[in-house]
């Protein structure tokens, strides 16, 4: 929704669902460059934005924030269905304790009805989401960001392909997203290197034909996982 038309975006969101979007992915973000674009929005604009979780589909939402705990009762409540906090969160806080309470964090997502994920940066090493996927209140997606989170628009950083493989070999069934300069051009080798779910932005948003697009993406991920 980052790419969408900011003043229309409760039709921007249905206009993607009826092209066929399964999800709509949300990023909230308190501290990213360029963010306040999407923070004036999601704050200033209470009308619009209880508008668009009205709308009953999948609200994958993405917080780039250094409080994901501080988000999990207004969004539980708003109606969001994923839940996804960065793992570096760790490192920029001083509360951090948060590693060892991430179950804690983890377990509040569920209670409110969303699903746990961790997303990471492009230059945060895939080891330091494993200890979230162990235990028994384990994270259910991995979020691998192709692009420095901030903004849209950006370049797809094929190196970050790494940690998909890493990933989709130890956790086979995992649902592993990927964020950032995705489109008709680089979603093959997201799909190959294992991503299942696939966040598209500028490439939907400003595309002629965006059913199109959606269509070629879910192609290469299905053909990908034959
Ligand atoms: O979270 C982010 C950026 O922080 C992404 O969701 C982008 O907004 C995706 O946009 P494109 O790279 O597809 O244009």
């Amino acid at each position: 929704m980052l790419s969408s038309d900011f003043a229309n975006l409760a039709s921007e969101a249905q206009r993607m669902l009826d092209f066929g979007a399964d999800w709509l992915h949300m990023d909230i973000m308190a501290l990213c460059p360029k963010s306040y674009n999407w923070c004036s929005s999601y704050r200033e604009s209470k009308k619009t934005h209880s508008v668009m979780l009205q709308i009953l589909a999948y609200l994958d939402c993405h917080l780039m924030v250094t409080n994901p705990l501080d988000y999990v009762e207004p969004l539980g409540k708003a109606g969001a269905s994923g839940f996804t906090f960065h793992v570096e969160v760790s490192k920029v806080m001083p509360i951090v304790d948060f590693v060892d309470n991430w179950q804690e964090l983890v377990e509040k997502i569920k209670s409110k009805g969303m699903k746990p994920g961790v997303a990471l940066k492009p230059g945060t090493p895939i080891e330091e989401v494993y200890p979230l996927l162990e235990g028994h209140n384990p994270v259910e997606m991995v979020l691998v960001m192709t692009v420095e989170p901030g903004f849209g628009g950006q370049k797809f950083m094929l190196e970050t392909m790494d940690k998909v493989r890493a990933l989709r070999k130890k956790y086979p069934s995992l649902d592993i997203e990927v964020d950032g300069g995705l489109g008709p051009s680089t979603i093959d080798a997201a799909a190959s290197a294992g991503a299942n779910c696939i966040v598209a932005g500028s490439s939907m948003f400003g595309a002629p034909e965006p059913a199109q697009v959606i269509k070629l993406l879910r192609k290469s991920v299905e053909e990908a996982q034959q």
